[in-house]
């Protein structure tokens, strides 16, 4: 199983999305990120890539885990997400991604993703909108 690791960039409650720009996988939306390479632990590749896609410097945080562990993309992959926080860029559009969008919590079902990310989406929104608070 290879794991693709994708990164979750929050500012002021809003998570960052990108748009694959190529590909059979081209105008859907995902956490900017990639495979992990051989000898990389998942955080060295994320690292990586988002220095690679989006040119950015970023520390990268805890996990958002699957109920099973990982986010399940096909036989052959799998998905881990992690909190990522920018040090050093701002995110634009790049070699891979053709667009890239700052989305709220109830902004996230306004863009397609891909097939797995949607999975793992009650997560996110629930990172991001923050738990709900008696007043
Ligand atoms: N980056 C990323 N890939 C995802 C996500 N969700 C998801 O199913 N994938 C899939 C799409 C691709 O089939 C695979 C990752 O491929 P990629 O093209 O981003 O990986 P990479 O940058 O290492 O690319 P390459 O060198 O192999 O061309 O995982 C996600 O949120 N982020």
């Amino acid at each position: 199983m290879q794991t693709v690791v994708g990164g979750l960039i929050i500012d002021q409650s809003t998570v960052l999305a990108a748009r694959r720009r190529a590909g059979a996988l081209a105008g859907l939306w995902e956490f900017p990120g990639g495979k992990v390479e051989p000898g990389e632990t998942p955080e060295d590749a994320l690292r990586r890539e988002l220095h690679e896609e989006l040119a950015l410097e970023v520390e990268v945080g805890a996990e958002l885990s699957a109920p099973g562990g990982a986010w399940p993309i096909s036989e052959a992959y799998e998905l881990r997400l992690f909190l990522a926080r920018i040090v050093t860029g701002t995110p634009g559009p790049g070699p891979d991604h053709d667009a890239v969008r700052w989305l709220a919590a109830d902004q996230l079902a306004d863009v397609e993703w891909l097939p797995s990310d949607t999975q793992a989406l009650p997560a996110v929104r629930r990172l991001i909108g923050g738990p709900s608070r008696p007043t």
